[in-house]
Formats: C-alpha cells, structure tokens, sequence
C-alpha cells in the first residue's frame, strides 16, 4: 500500500507545526487578516489541524463546523482563495514539504472551492 497523505505530510506533528505556520501567515496577510480579527485564533488552529489530519487520512476526527457553515456569510471571494492558498503552499516550502505534497493539499483545496467561495 503506498503512504496515505497524512503520513506523507508527517503524521499529527508535522502538521500541527504547518498549520501553525499556515495560521501565522493568514493573520499576517494583508488581503485576508481581517477576516479573522473576532475568531479565536487557537480554536481555529485546532480545527484546521484535526481538519487537514482527519482528511489527510489520519485518525483524529474532525470537531470543527463543517466548512459550507463555517464559511456561510462571509462571501468569500476567489482573490481571498487563493490568498489562502499561498499562505499554505508558503507554510509547505518553510516546512521542507516536496512539490508532490504540495500539488497534492492544492489540488484538495481548489476541489472545496464551492464550499467556501462567495457563500
Ligand atoms: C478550501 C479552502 C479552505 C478550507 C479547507 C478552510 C477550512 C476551515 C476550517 C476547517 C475552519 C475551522 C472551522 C471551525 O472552527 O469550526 C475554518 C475557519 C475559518 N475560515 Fe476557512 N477554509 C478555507 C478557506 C478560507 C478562506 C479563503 C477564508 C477567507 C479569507 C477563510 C476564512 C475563515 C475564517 C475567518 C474562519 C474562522 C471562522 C470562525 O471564527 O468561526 N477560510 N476554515
């Protein structure tokens, strides 16, 4: 059997540390920060990381809301998107990830785009 993506991307620590990282860089990012001034940054790093272990094929189980009523409101745009998603593959390169992994996670995300994006 070849190595399911939460063992490619290092298991539960690996991957708390990238979302960390990811975590720091949207509340750094000028084109999406303030979407998370009234969020609790802590809950919402927890979720992200059962999110992406869960997902990824670990065996933590997701607690969070799912993503559609996460998202519900904000009407998002595909600007923030990627915005998003750049701050991930910057979390990925800091982390030491390889190109495989990384057009991996993107590939995940831009396929949850309808759940997100202009709600
Ligand atoms: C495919 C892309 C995305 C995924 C997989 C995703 C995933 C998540 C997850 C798992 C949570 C935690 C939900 C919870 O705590 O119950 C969350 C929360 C949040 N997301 Fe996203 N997200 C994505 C894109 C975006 C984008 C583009 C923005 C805006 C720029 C955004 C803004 C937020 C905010 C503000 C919260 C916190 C909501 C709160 O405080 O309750 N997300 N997201």
């Amino acid at each position: 059997m070849p190595a399911t993506l939460y063992e490619r991307l290092g298991g539960e620590e690996r991957i708390q540390r990238l979302v960390t990282d990811v975590v720091e860089n949207h509340y750094s990012n000028p084109l999406i920060r303030s979407r998370f001034a009234n969020s609790n940054r802590a809950e919402v790093e927890r979720h992200v990381v059962e999110f992406l272990c869960a997902g990824s094929g670990g065996p933590q189980c997701y607690t969070g809301k799912d993503l559609v009523s996460a998202h519900k409101g904000m009407n998002i745009s595909e600007q923030e998107l990627v915005a998003a998603m750049d701050d991930i593959v910057a979390a990925m390169t800091k982390n030491g990830y390889d190109q495989a992994e990384k057009n991996e996670v993107v590939a995940i995300l831009y396929s949850l785009k309808g759940d997100v994006v202009r709600l």
